[in-house]
């Protein structure tokens, strides 16, 4: 999917919403486990009922690979479902990958060719020639960590390196990068404070978000310094959202919560074309 596919799907939905599709076995409801897939089952449900509100599903893949061969099927027909029955919706692979080159090609190759996702998520601490092998894809989309939501992000990402805080060095390095274009960059919603830092650095770029739900991270403020001319954010919502309940009616529960966070991004969408 083109960037601005995914500008035209915000502006029709209203929506900036991406849900986190994080299943875990233990928290779905009971019912579910005598389904053949329990976790495709669960996904398939929270899809149906949500996918007018969001314009991004992310499927964390820790949460398929814990499940060894058939988490990994489970995943495999998460995103061919999305890709047959919703192609415009963007898909995210939440896989944290980077490596040297060669290996980083064949993270590349899985993700955007095998699976067919639209976009994957990477950690830059290896450097250049670890991020290009994503970003030599045409119409995909390499999104890499720039500043977390976790309280880990202070022992690294914030500290001062040649008179300048990392995730700064991070994000104006990446820009010299080949094909940089296809870059986006995940920033936690926790740390609402340092989005004008950011937009200052990559003005256009899209930011995922996630933080919002159960880390405490608010909607309001991470809108007010972090969107630009084209929206510019991806929120995520995991727990928050899929966990809304865990009994037979945990996908309208889902829906419910996936409503709130699009009515209020309605709001601030209104607000900003004023
Ligand atoms: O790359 C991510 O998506 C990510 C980066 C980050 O800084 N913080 C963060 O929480 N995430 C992921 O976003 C999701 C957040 O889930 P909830 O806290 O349940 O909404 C999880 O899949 C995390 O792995």
């Amino acid at each position: 999917m083109t960037t601005t596919q995914l500008i035209s799907e915000i502006k029709k939905k209203r929506s900036f919403l991406c849900i986190g599709l994080d299943v875990d076995l233990n928290k779905i409801p009971q019912h579910l486990l005598k389904e053949e897939d329990p976790i495709f089952a669960f996904n398939k449900a929270i899809i149906d009922a949500t996918h007018h509100l969001c314009v991004a599903y992310k499927p964390n893949t820790a949460f398929y690979e814990a499940y060894g061969l058939k988490g990994w099927k489970s995943l495999e027909k998460t995103i061919k479902y999305l890709n047959e029955k919703h192609p415009e919706i963007f898909t995210i692979a939440d896989a944290k990958r980077g490596d040297i080159g060669n290996t980083s090609s064949m993270y590349a190759k899985a993700f955007f060719e095998d699976l067919g996702f639209d976009s994957v998520t990477v950690a830059p601490y290896m450097g250049k020639d670890s991020i290009e092998p994503f970003l030599a894809f045409e119409n995909k989309h390499t999104i890499m960590l720039a500043l977390t939501s976790n309280e880990g992000a202070f022992d690294f990402q914030t500290k001062l390196v040649e008179g300048k805080e990392l995730y700064k060095q991070v994000l104006e390095t990446s820009k010299t990068w080949k094909n940089s274009k296809n870059l986006m960059y995940v920033v936690g919603a926790t740390k609402a404070e340092y989005f004008a830092a950011i937009r200052s650095i990559v003005p256009d770029s899209f930011l995922l978000v996630p933080g919002v739900g159960a880390q405490g991270g608010n909607l309001q403020d991470v809108c007010k310094y972090g969107m630009n001319k084209d929206v510019g954010l991806l929120i995520n919502s995991s727990r928050g959202i899929i966990y809304a309940s865990n009994q037979e009616d945990f996908a309208e529960a889902a829906a419910e919560k996936a409503k709130e966070l699009q009515m209020q991004m309605e709001i601030i969408l209104s607000l900003q074309s004023q």
